[in-house]
C-alpha cells in the first residue's frame, strides 16, 4: 500500500488529471493550482524529501527536470517563462512527503517567492 496521496496516484490507486507518466515518473495537475498551469511532476520512487535524495537517484532527478521542460513545452508555458520548485519540509510548506517538482506558469511570477 502506498502511504501518501502521491504514492496513491502513482500507483493507480487514486484518480489524477495526469498529463505525462513513464516508468520513472507520473505528473499530474495540482488540486489547487496557484498559476494557470499548476503541474507536479513525481518520481514512482516514494523519495519523502528532496534531503532524502541519494547519490543513486542522480538519474531519476534528472529525468523530472527533463520531464518539467518537455510539460512545459506541451503546455505551452516553455517560452513565456515557468518556474520550478521543490519544497523541502515544514518550513517550506511542504505538506506531502513524496518528493515532487511544482511547474507554475502562465502568469508572471513573483521574485522572490515568499
Ligand atoms: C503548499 C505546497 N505544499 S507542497 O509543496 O507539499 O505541495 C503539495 C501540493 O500537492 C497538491 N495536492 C495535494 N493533494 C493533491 C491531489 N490529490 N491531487 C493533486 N494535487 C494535490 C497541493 O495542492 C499542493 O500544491
Amino acid at each position: 500500500m502506498s502511504d501518501t496521496i502521491f504514492g496513491k496516484i502513482a500507483a493507480g490507486e487514486v484518480a489524477a488529471d495526469i498529463v505525462y507518466e513513464d516508468d520513472d515518473l507520473v505528473a499530474f495537475r495540482d488540486l489547487h493550482p496557484q498559476a494557470p498551469t499548476h503541474i507536479l511532476v513525481i518520481p514512482r520512487k516514494p523519495i519523502p524529501t528532496l534531503n532524502a535524495v541519494q547519490p543513486e537517484d542522480a538519474e531519476l532527478i534528472g529525468k523530472l527536470f527533463l520531464a518539467a521542460a518537455k510539460i512545459a513545452e506541451q503546455e505551452g508555458i516553455a517560452n513565456s517563462g515557468y518556474r520550478t520548485l521543490i519544497n523541502c519540509n515544514a518550513a517550506a510548506g511542504q505538506t506531502v512527503y513524496h518528493l515532487h517538482l511544482h511547474i507554475l506558469g502562465g502568469r508572471p511570477m513573483q521574485w522572490p517567492p515568499g
